[in-house]
């Protein structure tokens, strides 16, 4: 059957499977009805095309599949498939995290994200047979790494719709063994039940999302298991404990920026929600190699979130963004 002709549990259904004989199976009791009602009131108007998008998609099942810092299916296609591949991909555009190479179609996204991938993995607890949540995961980039880096199971939620469906066209090319270990869906962190048992819990790049990063982080703290691992990655600022800064309307012209706090406030925070063995694993300011516009993101990236005069400081004079890596165990 077409996937675009799927109900939402026929387009799961393996996942949900796999989610049964899992550690983290008593998810299913919330998960099955959400993505049941997601099918009926919550699905992205543009959802149907997507999907008909993915299945006009070539057959194609990548031979050598390589999950490093680009990820790469291969062998190459013939050039006629290659242009297929490249019109059907881009109308799933913007691509913003990989990058990707898709039987010689390099998708060149706006991110870099293996150099965040890079600065972390060093400091993170081994990833060797454990059960992995992904809060906030876009295109489902990082996932790939969790499992290249022995992660048994990497679970993604992302309430991103175009970016579950980037997700499950490339998945389509993945070799069977590698597919059913990669799951995302269309969730937020808030639709998560009070108490799972995850190995390790990432969440990078949402919290300055979140309206209440106190109620955020209690969240992430609730899908854990006792002893396992959050990696929390945000923007942070300069400053000691109480140090948070709530910008104006916009923070580099995004309107959905809520709470920026120091550090040490970060560390804080966590602690008073319940957190030990808390620490700042790596601080990097934002690079433009790191965050561009290309030809699959053609929209305005960080140079234009930047003051042309003072990159140090974005356009409406904030510290320009600066991440931060926290480690912390449940
Ligand atoms: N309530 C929510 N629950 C879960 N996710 C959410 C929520 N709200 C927004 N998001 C998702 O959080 C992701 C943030 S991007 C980081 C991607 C990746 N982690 C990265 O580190 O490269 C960072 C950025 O572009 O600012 C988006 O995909 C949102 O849809």
């Amino acid at each position: 059957m077409k996937r675009s002709q799927m109900s939402a549990l026929q387009l799961w259904q393996q996942d949900l499977a796999r989610l049964l004989a899992s550690p983290v199976a008593p998810w299913l009791t919330h998960l099955t009805g959400q993505l049941e009602q997601w099918q009926h009131s919550q699905q992205h108007g543009e959802w149907t095309k997507w999907l008909r998008t993915i299945d006009l998609l070539p057959e194609l099942t990548a031979s050598h599949c390589e999950l490093g810092d680009t990820i790469r299916l291969g062998p190459a296609a013939a050039e006629h498939q290659q242009a297929q591949l490249r019109g059907l991909l881009s109308q799933l555009m913007p691509w913003r995290k990989g990058p990707f190479d898709v039987f010689g179609v390099e998708i060149d996204t706006e991110w870099r994200s293996d150099l965040k991938w890079q600065r972390l993995l060093p400091h993170i607890s081994d990833l060797q047979g454990r059960q992995v949540l992904d809060v906030g995961c876009g295109s489902g980039y990082h996932l790939w790494r969790m499992q290249e880096a022995g992660a048994t199971d990497a679970w993604g939620i992302d309430p991103g719709q175009l970016f579950v469906a980037q997700f499950l066209a490339l998945r389509r090319f993945m070799p069977a063994t590698i597919a059913e270990r990669a799951h995302m869906f269309p969730l937020g962190i808030e639709q998560m039940p009070t108490k799972l048992e995850f190995d390790t819990v990432f969440s990078m790049g949402v919290l300055y999302h979140r309206r209440s990063p106190i109620d955020f982080l209690s969240q992430l703290h609730q899908q854990l298991r006792q002893g396992g691992e959050l990696v929390l990655e945000t923007i942070v600022v300069e400053g000691d404990e109480n140090t948070v800064l709530v910008p104006g309307e916009r923070y580099a012209k995004m309107r959905n920026v809520w709470f920026l706090p120091s550090c040490a406030a970060l560390c804080h925070w966590l602690k008073r929600v319940g957190f030990s063995n808390v620490r700042v694993a790596d601080v990097a300011t934002t690079s433009i190699e790191e965050q561009r516009r290309t030809d699959w993101m053609q929209g305005e990236s960080l140079s234009d979130f930047l003051d042309p005069k003072a990159p140090e400081l974005t356009i409406e004079g904030y510290q320009a963004p600066r991440r931060a890596v926290l480690l912390a165990t449940k």
